[in-house]
């Protein structure tokens, strides 16, 4: 099963996406996660995402789309995964398209967590304070000012893809508002849903 998890930052997308990985035994790939490892590892491409990163901008085309291309060749992604902050912008789209096409392969379903706009702002903020009283490192972009920066790359860059998919038969759509246990089994519906039509 090849999934994409979309919606804007704060959404929800990591936690659901970590969770559903554990129950269908598909491997998680986060772009945000590998990128934030490639800085602290202090690589090439580290160097090159880290500043923009901080500033809540989108770090090239080119750098993710490489980084995706490479990851899923592996070989324990054969058996499928969730894309959590990939693909965010119409290119990384398409290339993801050919990629999976030069695999034989295609996406499942993308799946939109749907949220008040009003509301991922204390969400943001809330992460940040509960990682401090945890004695954690908040993350460079958890602050007002990048989140207003990465809202507004979600609203010009990413939120196109959901007409994208659409267009493909392919976006379903969930209340990320709900609780996270309620989230899951919404996605998990769909997917049921979707292993039911694949059979007939
Ligand atoms: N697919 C991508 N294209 C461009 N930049 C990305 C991509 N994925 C992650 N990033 C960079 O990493 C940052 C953090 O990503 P992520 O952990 O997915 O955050 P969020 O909580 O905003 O969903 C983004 O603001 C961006 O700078």
């Amino acid at each position: 099963m090849k999934l994409i998890l979309l919606g804007p930052p704060g959404a929800g997308k990591g936690t659901q996406a970590e969770a559903l990985a554990r129950r269908k035994g598909l491997i998680q790939l986060s772009t945000g996660d590998m990128l934030r490892a490639a800085v602290k590892a202090g690589t090439e491409i580290g160097q090159k995402a880290e500043a923009v990163m901080k500033s809540g901008g989108l770090v090239s085309d080119e750098i993710v789309i490489g980084i995706i291309a490479e990851r899923i060749g592996q070989p324990d992604c054969a058996n499928g995964f969730i894309l959590d902050g990939f693909p965010r912008t119409l290119k990384q789209a398409e290339a993801l398209d050919q990629l999976l096409i030069s695999r034989h392969t295609g996406l499942d379903q993308v799946i939109e967590l749907k949220v008040d706009d009003t509301a991922l702002l204390s969400r943001i903020e809330n992460r940040a304070r509960e990682t401090v009283a945890a004695g954690g490192t908040v993350r460079a972009d958890d602050n007002a000012e990048a989140l207003k920066t990465r809202l507004w790359a979600y609203y010009r860059e990413t939120a196109p893809l959901i007409g994208y998919y659409f267009a493909q038969g392919k976006l379903r759509q969930v209340d990320g508002m709900a609780s996270i246990s309620e989230v899951a089994q919404q996605i998990d519906a769909l997917l049921e849903g979707g292993e039911k039509m694949s059979q007939n």
